[in-house]
C-alpha cells in the first residue's frame, strides 16, 4: 500500500457508468420532490371544506379541472372546488390535501362533474411535500462509491448526463512458460493451455480494472525481458504469471534485476501463493504471480485487487471478510496460513463454508466453484467441522477499510 497509486478522473456518458467508481460526491442540486405532489389518484381539495363531512353529511365539490402527472392546474382551488388529480401531479394552489378515488363518489349533472365525500381530510393529508425526501445541498453519494443501479437512478434524477468517474487502472497481463498453448490450440505432449491469463483478465475486470493482454512468452530471457520492458511502458500495473520461483527457467527474478526494479518481497508465509513477488519500477507495481493456477488466483485477490481498489479511490479497498462455519473437517495441518479456495452458502440465516475442491496450488478445477477464500491459520493440527473461520468474499463488490483476519487459533482445531 505504500506504493499505491490513485487514478485520475474522466467524464463519461451515464450510459457507460455501471460499476464505475464515482470521482465526485453527488450533492442534491434540487429538492426531491421538486414540487408538492400527489401520491394517489384522487381529488385535490381544501381540507377545510371537509370539516363537517360525515356518513350522514356528504359534502359535494365541483370538479373544475383534470390533471395528470406532468401537467399543472390552470387555476387555484377555491372553496367547494376539487381538481381531479393523478399520482405524481403537482398539487394545485389552494388545495392542501388529496382524497383518494376510493373514498369519493362522482356524478355528472348538466355536463358538470361533481364529487362527494363522507369524511374529513386533514390538512397536508396525502401530499408528498416538496423536499420531504431530500433537500437541496444534501450529500447523497460519496466520492469513490461504485455506481450501482440505485446510484445511477440518482445521477439521472439530478441530470448527470455525463458522470465523473475514476479512470480504470490499465493492467497489463503476461503469461510466461514454454509449455503454454493458446486456447484454440490442440493439446500436445508436455503442453497445457494457458488458463491463467484469461483468469487474471477476468479477475482484473471483476475488480474494476482495464486489462490489456500482451500474450504469452516462452522461457527465453532476452525475449521475455524485452516484452516485459515494453509492456510496462503502456500500463499502470503489470501482472505476470509463472517463472517466479527458483527453477532454471523461472526468469522473472533476473528480469526484475536487469530492469533495476525494486523487489518489495518475493516470498510470503502463506499457502498457496508463497512465491508471489511484487516489485516496483518507475512508480509502477509489477505483480509476479505464481504459475500454479490456484496460487495465481490467490496472489491476485490478496495483493493486486486492493491496489486496484485504491487506484479507484475506494475508501474500503480490502475484500470484505466475514466469519463462517466450516461445514466439513479439514484434517490437513499446515505450518502456514492457508487461503483455501472455498464456497460459502447461506442456510437458516447462517453462513457456512467448505473447500471448493482439491486444495492444491497446482489445481485449476476448484476455482470455478470458488466464491470465497477461507482463511485457515497456520498450525500443526487440522480443523474440525463446526469451526468458525474467516472468509474473504472475493465474489462480493463490497469492501472494508482494513485487511483483517484473525490469526487467533480457531476453536475446534483437531
Ligand atoms: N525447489 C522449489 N520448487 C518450487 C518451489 C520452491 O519453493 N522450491 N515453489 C513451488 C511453488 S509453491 C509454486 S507455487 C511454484 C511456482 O512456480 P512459478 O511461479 O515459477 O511458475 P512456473 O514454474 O512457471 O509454473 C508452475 C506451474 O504452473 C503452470 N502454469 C504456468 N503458467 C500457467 C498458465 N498461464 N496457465 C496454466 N498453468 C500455468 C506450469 O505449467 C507449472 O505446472 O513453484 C514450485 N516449485
Ligand atoms: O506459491 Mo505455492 O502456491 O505456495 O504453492
Ligand atoms: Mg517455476
Amino acid at each position: 500500500m505504500d506504493y499505491k497509486k490513485t487514478g485520475e478522473m474522466e467524464s463519461i456518458s451515464i450510459d457507460d457508468c455501471d460499476d464505475r467508481k464515482l470521482a465526485e460526491t453527488i450533492i442534491a442540486t434540487h429538492p426531491i420532490p421538486p414540487f408538492d405532489k400527489s401520491p394517489y389518484d384522487g381529488f385535490a381539495i381544501r381540507s377545510l371544506d371537509t370539516a363537517n363531512a360525515s356518513q350522514h353529511n356528504p359534502v359535494t365539490f365541483k370538479v373544475t379541472e383534470h390533471i395528470g402527472a406532468g401537467h399543472r392546474a390552470q387555476n387555484a382551488v377555491k372553496a367547494g372546488e376539487a381538481v381531479r388529480i393523478m399520482t405524481g401531479a403537482e398539487i394545485p394552489y389552494g388545495a392542501d390535501c388529496v382524497a383518494m378515488f376510493e373514498i369519493c363518489q362522482t356524478y355528472e349533472q348538466d355536463s358538470n362533474h361533481f364529487m362527494t365525500i363522507k369524511r374529513t381530510i386533514k390538512p397536508g393529508q396525502n401530499i408528498i411535500i416538496k423536499g420531504s425526501e431530500t433537500s437541496q445541498g444534501e450529500i447523497l453519494v460519496e466520492k469513490g462509491t461504485r455506481i450501482n443501479p440505485g446510484v445511477k437512478a440518482l445521477l439521472a434524477t439530478f441530470g448527470y448526463a455525463k458522470v465523473k468517474v475514476v479512470k480504470k487502472p490499465v493492467i497489463g497481463v503476461i503469461a510466461t512458460g514454454s509449455e503454454l498453448l493458446d486456447i484454440e490450440q490442440e493439446l500436445e505432449p508436455g503442453k497445457i493451455r494457458n488458463s491463467n491469463a484469461p483468469m487474471i483478465v477476468s479477475q482484473i475486470k471483476r475488480a474494476g480494472g482495464e486489462p490489456v493482454y500482451f500474450g504469452k512468452l516462452i522461457d527465453d530471457f532476452e525475449q521475455s525481458f524485452e516484452a516485459i520492458e515494453q509492456a510496462i511502458q503502456h500500463v499502470d500495473f503489470l501482472v505476470t504469471t509463472g517463472g517466479v520461483s527458483v527453477g532454471d527457467f523461472d526468469l522473472l527474478p533476473a528480469i526484475y534485476e536487469k530492469l533495476g526494479a525494486r523487489v518489495l518481497f518475493n516470498k510470503i508465509g502463506m499457502r498457496p501463493g508463497s512465491v508471489t513477488t511484487v516489485a516496483e519500477w518507475n512508480s509502477k507495481l509489477l505483480f509476479g504471480l505464481s504459475g500454479n493456477p490456484s496460487a495465481c488466483y490467490v496472489g491476485f485477490e490478496l495483493f493486486t485487487r486492493p491496489i486496484i481498489q485504491m487506484f479507484l479511490h475506494d475508501n474500503k479497498p480490502f475484500t470484505q471478510t466475514i466469519q463462517a462455519t466450516l461445514e466439513e473437517d479439514f484434517p490437513k495441518p499446515n505450518p502456514f496460513t492457508r487461503f483455501v479456495r472455498a464456497k460459502i452458502n447461506y442456510r437458516n440465516g447462517s453462513v457456512y463454508v467448505r473447500p471448493a475442491g482439491i486444495d492444491k496450488s497446482a489445481v485449476v478445477t476448484s476455482l470455478s466453484n470458488t466464491n470465497a477464500l477461507m482463511v485457515l491459520p497456520g498450525g500443526t493440527r487440522g480443523f474440525e467441522a463446526g469451526a468458525v473461520v474467516d472468509v474473504l468474499l472475493v465474489d462480493s463488490l463490497s469492501g472494508q477499510e482494513t485487511f483483517s483476519i484473525s490469526h487467533k487459533k480457531v476453536k475446534r482445531q483437531i
